[in-house]
């Protein structure tokens, strides 16, 4: 933050300041989302630094970082593929990587997270960063299912703390989820809208509510679709071109599951059923729950056992 000091922050109102106050993200997770919220900060103009727990995972994320970008250019920069590589390489350059986090939001104004679906993984993470960011520092969360009210609890900076719900894949999807806790300041918010523009999104307006806007539709549309076969009433391939042609989705609802990864998705319906145990709809599935236990997660499977096989970690049966 280059003008800003810690006593002037709070008072700033109007939009152009608040934009100008974010300048240094930092994200965490460098998976299917993360990954996608750092190549569109830094193609915004941000500086980054993208976290994860190895160097290979965050490798990993910056290969597909620079393969998306590649995408981007190429449609971008048709007429002229110099100006696209000279594009690619400057988005680059303001991406960082670290297995570090409590060190790097020492010189952050926003921290976005995107790690794994689980409340208490999460608020661990909030804790310890908490104590570290300077005060000034914004704290949004990318979760897709948990109150942001419950991931904040950790920290001691209710006010300074929000969701921001990114939608897969980052590069493409124009919505931005901007989720107002009860304790979001109205500063904090403003900021949160404000950064969402600043990287071309649409942002929404969201109340702290279970699924927020999307998921609250998505999630029992989902569910009713595997419902739905698993009463044998009509074949995965059948159901999904259905959506797409009878509906005009651009993917069917098991194409969408697979895309979004198996695993992420067990993690939102296991939290919804332990807070809603007698709603059928929550029940678990034994089909998801196999082929979450299989290590098939989906479109992400190649390249989790891509990893495995950089790292030489585990080649066996169990997880290819
Ligand atoms: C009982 C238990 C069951 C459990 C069920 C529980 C379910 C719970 C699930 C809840 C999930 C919640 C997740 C969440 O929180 C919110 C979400 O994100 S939901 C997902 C939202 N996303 C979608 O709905 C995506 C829908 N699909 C699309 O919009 C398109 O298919 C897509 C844009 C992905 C791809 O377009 P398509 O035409 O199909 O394919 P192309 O490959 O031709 O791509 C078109 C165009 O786009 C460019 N492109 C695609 N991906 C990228 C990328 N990652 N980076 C850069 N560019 C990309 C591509 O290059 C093409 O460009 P052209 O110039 O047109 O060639
Ligand atoms: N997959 C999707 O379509 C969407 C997911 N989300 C939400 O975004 C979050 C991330 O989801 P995905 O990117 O799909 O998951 P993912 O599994 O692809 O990536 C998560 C990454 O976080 C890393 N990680 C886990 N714990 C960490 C920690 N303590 N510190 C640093 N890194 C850590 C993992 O190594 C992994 O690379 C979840 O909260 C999910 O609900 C939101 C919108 C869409």
């Amino acid at each position: 933050m280059a003008f800003i000091t810690r006593q002037n922050i709070r008072s700033l109102s109007s939009s152009a300041a608040l934009r100008a106050a974010i300048k240094h993200v930092t994200v965490i997770g460098g998976g299917l989302m993360g990954a996608g919220i750092a190549q569109v900060a830094a193609s915004t103009g941000h500086s980054v630094v993208l976290v994860d727990t190895s160097e290979d995972i965050l490798k990993k994320s910056t290969k597909g970082i620079e393969a998306s970008l590649k995408r981007v250019a190429k449609k971008k920069f048709a007429e002229k593929p110099e100006d696209g590589e000279a594009f690619v390489q400057k988005v680059l350059k303001n991406i960082s990587t670290s297995t570090d986090a409590v060190s790097v939001v020492q010189g952050t104004d926003l921290v976005v997270e995107a790690i794994v679906e689980n409340l208490k993984v999460k608020q661990d993470l909030f804790g310890a960063l908490d104590k570290a960011a300077p005060e000034h520092t914004i704290f949004a969360s990318n979760t897709s299912s948990l109150p942001i009210a419950d991931i904040a609890s950790s920290t001691a900076r209710l006010d300074r703390f929000g969701g921001l719900h990114f939608f897969n894949p980052v590069p493409m999807m124009k919505l931005v989820e901007v989720i107002k806790a009860p304790a979001t300041s109205q500063q904090t918010f403003d900021a949160l809208l404000e950064f969402s523009k600043a990287l071309g999104k649409h942002p929404v307006s969201c109340k702290d509510t279970p699924g927020f806007i999307v998921n609250r539709l998505l999630v029992p549309y989902m569910l009713e679709a595997v419902r739905l076969h698993e009463r044998g009433h009509g074949s995965k391939e059948d159901i999904d071109v259905a959506m797409k042609l009878g509906a005009g989705y651009p993917m069917g609802p098991f194409e969408l599951l697979d895309y979004v990864g198996l695993d992420t998705s067990k993690f939102i319906i296991d939290g919804w059923h332990e807070k809603d145990p007698d709603n059928p709809l929550f029940a678990p599935s034994p089909l998801l729950n196999k082929l979450v236990a299989e290590g098939k997660l989906g479109k992400k499977t190649a390249w989790v056992r891509n990893l495995l096989q950089t790292q030489n970690v585990n080649n066996s049966p169990e997880n290819t």
